[in-house]
């Protein structure tokens, strides 16, 4: 059932490593029918260049599997959480992109610096707070879920207008209209956060380089004891 979903979902997946927001299958992304109140999503595990149409899984909204062999994705109820609440989006994608997800690491919003922000994120991309160790230690998908729209409501920020989060130690979620436009939101929201750490770096360009011991240390250590590595040539 439901065969051109799965197929929207089985591509959409597929262009995670296409654009290098994946490594391994540190990604996932999903689709809802909203008149029938289906989601097809990727199935736990299992490498994007193996993953076949049968592969896509679909549940209800509760999270009951309708259709399908494999487990659905672990953050299925992340997923879940998102279409349970936001009735405008029709596609979700998570992902551990490195730039979006150093943020997420380091629990710092992604500021709008510049017009490519400007033109997917009305606003700074929001980091959400730390979860408790109970949040963490529960049904911590779900947990994750309601941690990130209590953060929009919180902050008063419409997640039709920031179609992106950073979760605080783990990465981002994007979302959009349906899965297509959800990857090319991650895209945008990887981007800009290269841009946001350049800039950051760019700002503070006063920054020191390395001290020469520890260059030595490591390029002596590299190269042998005679290795020359003075100045110059
Ligand atoms: O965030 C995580 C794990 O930390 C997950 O997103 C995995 O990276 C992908 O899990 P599956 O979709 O394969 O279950």
């Amino acid at each position: 059932m439901l065969e051109d979903l799965k197929q929207t979902v089985l591509e959409a997946n597929k262009l995670l490593p296409a654009y290098g927001l994946v490594t391994f299958t540190w990604g996932n992304v999903s689709q809802i029918d909203r008149e029938k109140g289906i989601v097809a999503i990727k199935p736990s595990g299992v490498p994007y260049d193996e993953l076949k149409l049968d592969d896509i899984v679909l549940t209800d909204l509760d999270g009951n599997i309708v259709e399908g062999d494999l487990n659905p994705s672990s953050d299925l109820e992340t997923h879940l959480e998102f279409y349970r609440n936001w009735s405008n989006i029709g596609g979700v994608v998570h992902t551990h992109s490195q730039w979006a997800t150093s943020f997420a690491q380091a629990g710092l919003d992604l500021k709008a610096l510049g017009t490519t922000h400007a033109d997917y994120f009305y606003g700074a991309v929001p980091c959400t707070r730390k979860m408790t160790d109970e949040e963490i230690q529960g049904d911590y998908e779900l947990e994750t879920g309601k941690v990130i729209v209590e953060e929009f409501k919180t902050r008063g920020i419409d997640p039709d207008e920031v179609p992106a989060v950073l979760v605080h130690s783990h990465g981002p979620f994007v979302w959009g209209k349906d899965a297509k436009k959800a990857v090319e939101n991650s895209v945008v929201l990887e981007e800009v956060a290269k841009m946001n750490a350049t800039a950051t770096l760019l700002q503070n360009n006063q920054i020191d380089s390395m001290q020469q011991v520890l260059l030595d240390k490591h390029f002596k250590r590299k190269h042998g004891p005679n290795a020359y590595y003075g100045q110059g040539k």
